[in-house]
């Protein structure tokens, strides 16, 4: 799947920036492709660019037609529908029939662990649990892409790490195509395949890097400590690299 912009430019007058120049990134299908890069190199506007969510004054070229599945930073649910209903809010303009609408919910719900909650409020789950509501909304489209722009940042540790790892065997059962943003290396070494640097104003790709370690992968296991040592390195030199 590729993906490429002539250029997409950011604000007004003295405050314009261009944040991507004839961009190019092919993603592997079937894979999770972790974007990493300094605060403020444009992770963020490449996402909402590819989900077509920028103001078309801010240029690029339009992406090929996918359907697509976007889990921000925050769970974003309607606080007036139940867990059953924000999940399907993401077949909207599907022309999916009553029963194809339920049987793709009770899909998702089993496969993110909530089919107890489906009746439950947003008010009534956990910061992990509204979460995963948010990872089932994405995924019940069956995208061709799902957009994660880090997702679990706001997580405790623990959750996250749960979270990471039912992330990883729904991707492994589902094969769905992922480009995941975060901060966190050791997060990025976790979950990725493949994981993109990126760095720079226009932002380029400085590293592009396979990571080989079979699923799951355990952060006492000596090959991880040298992926993530190689990772924080290259990262660590892109420091203050983004003004
Ligand atoms: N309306 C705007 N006008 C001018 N510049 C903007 C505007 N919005 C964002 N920017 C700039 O565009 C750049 C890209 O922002 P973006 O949020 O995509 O970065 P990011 O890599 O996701 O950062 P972070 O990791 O901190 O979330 C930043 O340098 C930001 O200052």
């Amino acid at each position: 799947m590729t993906l490429s912009n002539s250029s997409i430019t950011l604000g007004t007058g003295g405050q314009r920036k261009t944040v991507f120049k004839d961009f190019s990134l092919n993603l592997e299908p079937g894979q999770i492709t972790v974007l990493l890069g300094p605060s403020g190199v444009g992770k963020s506007t490449l996402l909402r660019w590819i989900a077509g969510l920028l103001p078309a004054a801010t240029g690029g070229v339009s992406v090929p037609s996918q359907r697509q599945g976007f889990v921000f930073q925050e769970p974003r649910l309607f606080p007036w529908l139940t867990v059953r209903h924000n999940i399907k809010m993401g077949l909207y303009g599907l022309g999916l029939t009553r029963q194809q609408q339920k049987n793709r919910v009770d899909e998702v719900l089993s496969l993110v662990g909530l089919t107890t909650e489906a009746a439950r409020w947003p008010h009534q789950l956990s910061g992990g649990q509204k979460q995963r509501v948010s990872l089932a909304r994405g995924l019940v489209r069956r995208p061709d892409l799902l957009l994660m722009d880090e997702p679990f940042s706001a997580l405790d540790p623990q959750t996250r790490t749960t979270l990471q790892k039912s992330l990883i065997a729904i991707q492994e059962e589902t094969a769905t195509t992922i480009l995941f943003v975060t901060h966190d290396t050791e997060e990025a070494v976790r979950l990725a395949h493949r994981i993109i640097m990126l760095a720079g104003s226009p932002a380029a790709i400085t590293k592009d890097l396979e990571i080989h370690l079979p699923h799951p992968r355990s952060g006492a296991h000596p090959d991880f400590r040298k992926d993530l040592q190689t990772i924080r390195a290259e990262f660590d030199a892109l420091a203050g690299y983004v003004i």
